[in-house]
């Protein structure tokens, strides 16, 4: 079993740096290039990630988190690049290869999966992933036991996952946190080794959302290696033991949480400083409404909601908090001009601050989990 102090351990002598070397690394990534047209959606040069662990993999909207997770595990084709699986090379597999490797994802419910029974979801995941159907036709009497193991191992895991009293229910009929307890039951239908979570968060009531932390939680301590993309920080910083963030398809920091968050190169990958061209007031306010929708997708800010204004992705409703203006100072740290800017603000004293503590504060805005 791998517990927190465990997988924390594992990291002690790691430096945070992108592409840094693991201790044990599980999954190794290199030069991997993805390309739609003359955008570079995917340029990772070396990336490594730790057997044991829970590595969360985040970035602002269009970084390239999705497309990675998709070339990962075979669901899309790289321009260039390489990957080792438990140091087998998986990379130009088919998706069901690469699981049966022992690499598996989760998918959100399409349509056509929301019109068949958990119970059938279920079945469908060893079998989608592994490729299992092909022995239905060649052994019919092998594939009936076949059959009876995975509806039993189906059956456990929706027990575990308090989803047996919907089992013969339609999936569409499961709650957005329950769509994501089958999405994830269904993945350990493969027997991973690794499973890669795409948003597990996303659309889940707060009712569900501890219960589905400690699933994320056990996935490690019965000593699968969890791999996440999420944009709900406070889940990032909840349960993961490194964080790795992307901007423009690279890596751009590793680390631990806390590290991460106050790394001045993520603060810049989320506010977008690399702009040449000061910020106007329109665009840093549109920047801050993106970052406040892409952290909390389903909730009013707080800022929006005391004023009785409707949606925090609209920019013409969003008011600058004392966080909110510290990030945009802050992600204005490194250009004089809009220095100059600010001095008439109700902040001059933040302009004064070391850019360190704006930082800091910037972050913290970034990452508003812990005032919610
Ligand atoms: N099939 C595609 N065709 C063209 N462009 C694509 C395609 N898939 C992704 N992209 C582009 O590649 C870039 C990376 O997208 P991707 O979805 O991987 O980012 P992401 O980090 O997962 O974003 P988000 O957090 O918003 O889901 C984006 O600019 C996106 O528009």
């Amino acid at each position: 079993m791998t517990t927190s102090a465990a997988a924390n351990s594992l990291f002690s002598d790691v430096p945070h740096t992108p592409g840094a070397p693991k201790r044990d690394p599980i999954l190794i990534a290199d030069d991997v290039v993805r390309r739609f047209g003359g955008l570079t959606a995917v340029d990772v040069e070396h990336l490594e990630i730790q057997r044991g662990a829970i590595t969360a993999l985040i970035g602002p909207n269009g970084a390239g988190k999705t497309t990675f997770f998709n070339l990962l595990t075979g669901f899309d084709r790289p321009d260039a690049g390489r990957w080792t699986f438990h140091g087998h090379q998986v990379s130009g597999q088919p998706p069901f290869r690469i699981a049966r490797a022992g690499l598996v994802r989760t998918f959100q419910l399409t349509k056509a999966l929301t019109r068949l029974s958990v119970i059938e979801n279920m079945r469908l995941g060893a079998t989608d992933q592994t490729g299992e159907r092909a022995w239905r036709a060649v052994l019919p009497w092998l594939w009936n036991k076949q059959e009876r193991a995975l509806t039993e191992r189906a059956d456990e895991l929706l027990a575990r996952f308090k989803l047996d009293h919907m089992r013969d229910e339609y999936a569409g009929e499961l709650s957005g946190g329950q769509r994501k307890l089958l999405e994830m039951a269904r993945a350990l239908m493969a027997e991973p080794t690794m499973v890669m979570l795409d948003e597990p968060m996303a659309g889940v009531n707060p009712a569900l959302t501890q219960s589905l932390l400690e699933h994320v939680k056990d996935l490690r301590n019965l000593g699968m290696t969890v791999l996440f993309v999420e944009h709900d920080m406070d889940m990032v910083r909840d349960i993961s033991d490194w964080v790795v963030v992307m901007a423009e398809g690279r890596v751009v920091s590793e680390g631990p949480p806390d590290a991460v968050m106050s790394d001045p190169a993520v603060i810049d990958a989320y506010l977008g400083t690399h702009h040449d061209a000061p910020l106007t007031e329109a665009e840093e306010e549109r920047q801050l409404a993106e970052i406040e929708s892409s952290l909390y997708p389903d909730e009013p800010t707080p800022e929006s909601s005391s004023q009785g204004s409707g949606d925090a992705a609209g920019s013409d409703d969003v008011d600058h908090s004392d966080e909110a203006d510290a990030a945009a100072s802050a992600g204005d740290a490194d250009n004089a001009d809009d220095a100059e800017e600010a001095d008439d603000s109700d902040h001059a004293q933040q302009q004064t601050d070391s850019t360190r503590t704006q930082e800091m504060k910037a972050s913290e805005a970034s990452t508003r989990g812990e005032a919610r």
